[in-house]
């Protein structure tokens, strides 16, 4: 693996646990830059201002690279004058990363409720931005596990949709695409030479041959037949309920889900504190930890920096591995 630049951590919604993490998060060991307004940061931190992500800062030390919001924050009551500058450090942070100063990027939650409100955000979540960002390239969200095995890596096909919008929004093309970035990021971010996929139907039982929903029958078996001709390694539609316990996650390498819940509620389960989110498909390295702003404990310093620290750590190995 090679050398890379340090890692921009983007410092999420300033009210939520993000700038609690950042500090933590020097427990990685790896190389990393916190983009954001210092005076966020808990009155302990020790910090200091870089102006690019490679200047070196002393161990133990914060290196910072300075983004001034408009406002102070308020632990769990986000202030809708910050809202823009949230969105403007992920934009700005993806400049670095596509220049080249940075290896990759690794964001701090963000919250949608307080994005939209405060500044007219126009996207569901990072992804469908980062994605927007990148040229409006097609995505995929994968969630990982770091502490459990066999690992439990997740994909789902639709995102940030209502539930009732699902079944529409799930078709061959999509799920078709899903396949080929996730085999694709497989290969060239994790090292996984041959990919193992399983796909997860969307009804009960995947439809038990079409007497609870047809989908799999009538169009996700014939479009998985077609792939795996050309050699891509694909299980099912298989019923998603039975496909998360340890021995069945031995048989692959990746979950490919129908909806939101269907893929994030196991690898939330099994490993929310070591989960890792994960965009493939972008022309730049992007991680996350798997859990939100946490308003509830913002400002209280209990919040575990387990799952920023993974998303750290991967985020490094992938730009090292490109
Ligand atoms: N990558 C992201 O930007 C991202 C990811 C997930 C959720 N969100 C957003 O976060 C907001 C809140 O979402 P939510 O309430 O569903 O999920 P959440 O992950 O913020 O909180 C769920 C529960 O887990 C606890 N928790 C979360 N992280 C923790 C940590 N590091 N240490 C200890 N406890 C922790 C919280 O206190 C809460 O009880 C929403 O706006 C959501 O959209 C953003
Ligand atoms: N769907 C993610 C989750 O629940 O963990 C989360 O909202 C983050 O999405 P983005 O990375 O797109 O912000």
């Amino acid at each position: 693996m090679g050398i890379t630049h340090p890692v921009i951590l983007t410092c999420g919604e300033p009210a939520g646990i993000g700038p609690e993490l950042a500090p933590k998060a020097l427990a990685s060991g790896v190389p990393f830059v916190f983009l954001g307004d210092p005076g966020h940061l808990p009155d302990a931190t020790p910090w200091r201002e870089v102006a690019t992500p490679d200047e070196t800062v002393p161990e133990g030390v914060l290196a910072v690279l300075r983004h001034d919001f408009p406002a102070p924050a308020t632990p769990g009551r986000p202030d809708p004058r910050n809202a823009a500058a949230v969105v403007e450090v992920i934009a700005r942070a993806v400049s670095l990363a596509r220049s080249g100063a940075a290896g990759g990027i690794c964001t701090l939650p963000i919250n949608k409720e307080a994005l939209k409100r405060g500044a007219g955000f126009a996207f569901p979540g990072h992804t469908e931005y980062l994605a927007h960002l990148a040229g409006d390239v097609p995505v995929v969200m994968m969630l990982a596990s770091t502490t459990v095995e066999p690992p439990c890596r997740v994909v789902p096909v639709t995102i940030h949709i209502a539930l009732r919008d699902v079944p529409g929004a799930l078709t061959p093309g999509a799920l078709e695409q899903a396949i080929r970035i996730t085999r694709d990021a497989l290969q060239r971010d994790f090292g996984i030479r041959a990919p193992r996929l399983a796909i997860a139907g969307l009804n009960p039982h995947a439809g038990e041959n079409g007497v609870m929903g047809d989908e799999e029958t009538r169009w996700m078996a014939p479009l998985l037949a077609r792939l795996r001709a050309e050699g891509i390694d694909l299980a099912g539609p298989l019923p998603a309920d039975t496909m998360f316990h340890a021995p069945a996650r031995a048989r692959y390498d990746v979950a490919i889900c129908a909806y939101h819940d269907q893929a994030l509620i196991p690898v939330k389960t099994l490993d929310f504190a070591g989960g890792v989110n994960v965009t493939l498909g972008l022309p730049f390295v992007r991680t996350s930890p798997d859990h939100g702003t946490a308003f509830d404990i913002a400002g209280k310093g209990i919040a575990d920096a387990a799952s920023v620290i993974a998303a750290l750590r991967m985020a490094h190995e992938m730009a090292a591995r490109r």
